[in-house]
């Protein structure tokens, strides 16, 4: 077993939120296998009209985020569509990210399947194309059978062999399953488990992972927009926020105001966001994400099937949210 390193003291939230961040790694003597703090867009995957992965537009995304301080990029996070791309595509979508991101920032790559034997070979080849952890979502297709044991055998299976270090992803929007805090907790023991994305907004979940995990270099990520703030005050290192696919900047600047603890300032501006990011989160999904990035400049363009744009009505709801918070 690999010795586990410690988490610098201001991502576990025991330095006071004044003190910037470098103030507080030059403090720190260890740090973890990847630092993974700062803020990530989880991309979506553009389509062609014939519902082809449209790589050119993808490129294209690509140049736009890379003014934008964000730390580094997930690919085939749940905006990623990743759940109707084949396993070909999911890796030609890495690869091609890895080509063009440059190399200070990290590529996350979303390697979850449903059966541990193919997410042990996703996560071998999402390393091989060029990802630097992968991000694996709690299987939930027999839910009613993923116990804190099946799910902590799945994960430390895909961790005992990942080459790249294993972020866990729980996002109970989509797959109506919690990974157990108990689970998460065991979890974070093992050396190649470096961090959660946490997409359920359950604050008080969140402190308690941080709070029991403290003594092991385990990061944790807000998996949404709407309580980045929160998270930052209580211990997450950043963020993976759909959002940041539209108003990334604006997130970088809420991770800077909350990681140099100028608290009235980021709440002015978490509020801000609260609404919009529900609008292109659980109110009108990915097509709202993606109509939402047609208005920002960016390629949005439609979903795969069975996925539906969104309606006239539903257009006009969402561009009010945006437009009511001055965004548009
Ligand atoms: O697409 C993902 O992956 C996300 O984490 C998005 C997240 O669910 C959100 O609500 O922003």
């Amino acid at each position: 077993m690999l010795l586990r390193t410690l988490l610098p003291a201001c991502m576990r939230g025991f330095c006071s939120p004044g003190t910037p961040r470098f103030m507080h790694k030059l403090a720190s003597t260890k740090k973890p296998a990847l630092d993974i703090s700062g803020i990530y867009p989880p991309i979506t995957t553009p389509f062609n009209d014939r519902e082809q992965v449209d790589y050119a537009k993808l490129d294209e995304n690509l140049q736009k985020y890379s003014s934008i301080p964000f730390r580094g990029i997930v690919v085939q996070g749940s905006n990623g569509e990743y759940t109707y791309l084949s396993k070909e595509e999911r890796l030609e979508v890495v690869h091609r990210v890895r080509q063009k991101l440059p190399k200070e920032k990290i590529l996350m790559a979303g390697s979850g399947c449903e059966s541990t034997q193919a997410t042990i070979e996703m996560s071998r080849q999402m390393a091989e194309a060029g990802a630097e952890a992968v991000l694996v979502v709690t299987p939930c297709y027999y839910r009613g059978r993923m116990t804190s044991a099946a799910l902590v055998h799945h994960y430390t299976q895909v961790a005992d062999s990942s080459p790249v270090p294993v972020i866990l992803y729980s996002v109970p929007g989509n797959t109506a399953l919690d990974l157990p805090l108990d689970a998460v907790v065991t979890l974070a023991e093992h050396p190649n488990i470096i961090g959660i994305k946490d997409s359920g907004g359950d604050i008080t979940r969140m402190g308690l992972i941080i709070h029991k995990t403290q003594h092991l270099a385990f990061q944790v990520l807000s998996g949404s927009a709407g309580f980045l703030l929160p998270g930052y005050a209580i211990g997450a290192v950043g963020g993976v926020c759909a959002l940041a696919n539209i108003l990334g900047t604006q997130l970088c600047e809420l991770e800077r105001l909350c990681v140099g603890g100028q608290w009235q300032e980021a709440r002015k501006l978490q509020y801000r966001l609260i609404e919009p990011n529900a609008a292109v989160t659980r109110r009108f999904g990915i097509p709202g994400l993606k109509q939402a990035m047609e208005w920002f400049g960016y390629h949005g363009g439609n979903c795969r099937s069975p996925l539906l744009p969104l309606t006239e009505q539903e257009q006009k709801d969402l561009r009010k949210v945006f437009s009511s918070y001055g965004w548009l």
